[in-house]
């Protein structure tokens, strides 16, 4: 039996006192990745640009490149003629320089040419043999990108525990960079439970349930972008989980067990943590709901992260999310906060002194309602948009009043 109820530790606090316990952030050894296979895997260390972006300065419009003295006060009324100059070809720099009191047809991102120092838009020109009638003044820099204006050669484009998502992508592609360090942070899953089968029977035998936490799990570790690997399921036979969770943590640096973390006498995994070399068991059971059979652990030598994550599915997901989460960020290194809102509440939303309590929600009409769920529901989260946040000393928050809000 755990005995965790007396010992109820805070989450934020938990979070802190095992990242400092095992001397976060971790360094794992990282591998080489082709800008192509980078999709959602997390950076290694800090990389910067091997280039200024723009390469060099350019149009930003369709227009005609000028030199802005030269079309002070040019307007509808009283335009201004200037020579028409040779054409700026694309994918090439000019070979020519802006003639005095010169214009110079150019194309968006073409390359600005020497002497001009703004574009007019060919909304406002009208070009005919030999001349150009320009009909807006431009201040110097209009309608222009300078060389190096988004960022200059050297400067930081990616920090250390970064994930690489469709955002970065773009970036590190528009700056050559074609290979990226990447951590492998690898995450071993076990689901323990006698009742627990594999998703994948065909006829689910009576009592038990089919194991939807370390698809879970699984699905949000690789969203994150860690490396799950399942252990499968494992009985409820101390001898049985403990041999499953040594073997297991050889392979990873992480390992989540899934259920028997609570009191019962069929709970086991507070014991086999409790085995775990120096620092050993750091958090039994945290003052949040759902999610208080939460189990902390850790090694560091070698170093092993360990999680007992409750049995429930909600349970586990929010665990997951607001446990898991932000240790692995710690873990890499990571400077991502958890991003969250305010909202007014569209109910009335009940919470219990004392605990921290996360609810699957809504937006509803512009406010924030809770969903039904039970810490036993599998799809809780599957309608919700966002988790509403009670902290500790809440209990209960009226319609009309704020809530925090957490994306999913
Ligand atoms: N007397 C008490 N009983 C319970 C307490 C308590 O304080 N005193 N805590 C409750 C809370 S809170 C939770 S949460 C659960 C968590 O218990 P465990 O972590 O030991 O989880 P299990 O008992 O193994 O399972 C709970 C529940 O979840 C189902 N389950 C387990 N694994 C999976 C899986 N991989 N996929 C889907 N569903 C799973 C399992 O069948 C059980 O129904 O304990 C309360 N009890
Ligand atoms: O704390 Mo449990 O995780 O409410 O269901």
């Amino acid at each position: 039996m755990s005995g965790f109820v007396e010992e109820l530790a805070n989450r934020d606090e938990a979070v802190e006192r095992v990242s400092y316990a095992l001397s976060f952030p971790w360094y794992s050894e990282e591998e080489n990745v082709s800008l192509g296979d980078a999709f959602g895997r997390r950076l290694a260390r800090d990389i910067r640009s091997p280039e200024s972006f723009p390469p060099f300065s350019r149009s930003l419009r369709d227009g005609y490149a000028v030199l802005s003295d030269d079309v002070v006060g040019a307007s509808p009324s009283a335009p201004v003629f200037l020579d028409l100059g040779e054409e700026v070809p694309m994918g090439q720099c000019p070979a020519f320089r802006l003639g005095i009191r010169e214009a110079s047809l150019i194309h968006t991102g073409g390359v600005l040419p020497v002497g001009s120092d703004a574009v007019v838009m060919l909304e406002d020109v009208e070009a005919s043999v030999g001349l150009v009638e320009i009909r807006a003044s431009v201040q110097a820099g209009e309608n222009v990108m300078p060389e190096g204006e988004e960022l200059l050669a050297g400067a930081v484009v990616g920090r250390r525990g970064d994930l690489l998502d469709h955002r970065a992508l773009g970036l590190l592609a528009a700056l050559g960079i074609s290979r990226v360090p990447c951590l492998r942070v690898t995450v071993g899953i076990i689901s323990t439970g006698d009742e627990v089968v594999d998703m994948a029977v065909e006829k689910l035998p009576p009592g038990c349930i089919r194991d939807a936490n370390s698809w879970f799990l699984s699905a949000l570790l690789r969203k994150e972008g860690f490396y799950p690997v399942s252990f499968g399921i494992v009985s409820d036979k101390e001898e049985d989980l403990s041999e499953a969770i040594a073997s297991a943590q050889t392979q990873c640096d992480v390992l989540l067990v899934s259920g028997g973390s609570s009191v019962s006498i069929r709970d086991h995994v507070s014991q086999i943590f409790s085995k775990v070399p120096s620092p050993g068991l750091l958090v039994r059971g945290l003052n949040l709901s759902p999610g208080k059979p939460t189990l902390l652990a850790g090694s560091l030598n070698p170093r092993k992260l360990l999680l007992g994550l409750p049995g429930h599915p909600l349970s586990c997901a929010i665990v997951a999310l607001a446990v898991l989460k932000p240790l692995l960020l710690r873990l890499v290194g990571s400077e991502e906060t958890q991003a969250s809102s305010i909202m007014e509440a569209g109910a009335d939303i009940f919470g219990r002194a004392g605990l921290e309590e996360f609810l699957p929600g809504a937006v509803r009409s512009g406010r924030a309602v809770p969903l039904t769920a039970k810490s036993g529901f599998v799809g809780a989260l599957r309608s919700a948009t966002h988790l509403i946040r009670l902290p500790q000393n809440t209990e209960t928050i009226r319609k009309g009043e704020e809530v925090e809000l957490w994306p999913l």
